[in-house]
């Protein structure tokens, strides 16, 4: 999907959280959402797949205005999107298998069909074995790598992936950094974090400051460190 942001700008109140930031994200793009806590990186993920509703400015999917969109359509549309976020939980009373088999099932693919599509995907991120899990079982990467197995088993071409390395020690970041790098070959992949994890060196930076989109280029670390000032100027 062709995802575009035009002057979009979102607020929570009198607080403006996003304040018109306009980006082109053609299909394919691979880019990290980089900034610091508060910075509106969740809140720019939800308003590319239409979560959440601008004050201002818009979303367009393929060069339609999301928000206009009947709400049917926009339902459609959104399948196209898979998304991990912090907050995702799976179910503890289904094995690993039925979580990633939910949202195939909610979209009537057919019980056999979701099943090995769902195995599919449980295969890529090295889960295979614990299909029959219950997820209290599993350790926190091997639950943050499940939830990635279920945003990927739609076949999303969209993935959006919110701090997907957050409590994860170095060895299982980089597991769930190669898994999000070979499975979203093709797609679109942003992937917000608070600071650019090593094992995923995106080519492309969205830096994030107090709301407003002050780099959209290659990587360019001195802004991570860079005061407001500077940065805002
Ligand atoms: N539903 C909401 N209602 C009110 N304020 C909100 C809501 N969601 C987010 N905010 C506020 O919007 C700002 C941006 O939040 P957002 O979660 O997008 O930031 P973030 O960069 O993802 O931060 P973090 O790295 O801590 O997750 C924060 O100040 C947050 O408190």
């Amino acid at each position: 999907m062709d995802l575009r942001a035009d002057g979009l700008t979102v607020r929570y109140g009198a607080r403006t959280v996003l304040a018109s930031v306009t980006c082109a994200l053609p299909p394919g793009t691979q880019a990290l959402v980089l900034g610091r806590s508060g910075a509106g990186k969740t809140t720019l993920l939800k308003a590319l797949a239409g979560l959440v509703t601008p004050a201002e400015g818009s979303v367009l999917w393929d060069g339609q205005v999301a928000a206009r969109l009947p709400a049917s359509e926009r339902r459609v549309r959104q399948a196209a999107f898979g998304m991990v976020f912090q907050t995702d939980a799976l179910f503890d009373s289904m094995t690993v298998r039925d979580n990633v088999m939910l949202p195939l099932t909610r979209r009537r693919v057919p019980e056999d069909e979701a099943r090995v599509r769902a195995d599919e995907v449980l295969r890529a991120v090295g889960l295979a074995e614990a299909a029959d899990t219950l997820p209290e079982r599993l350790s926190g990467g091997m639950k943050k790598r499940a939830g990635l197995a279920r945003a990927l088993a739609a076949r999303p071409s969209v993935l959006l992936a919110d701090d997907p390395f957050a409590g994860l020690d170095p060895g299982t970041a980089r597991q769930v950094a190669r898994v999000l790098l070979e499975v979203s070959g093709g797609g679109t992949l942003l992937v917000a974090a608070p600071e650019a994890p090593v094992d995923l060196p995106l080519p492309r930076w969205l830096y994030l400051r107090g709301g407003k989109l002050v780099h959209d280029g290659p990587p360019a670390p001195a802004l991570e460190h860079a005061p407001d000032d500077e940065v805002l100027a």
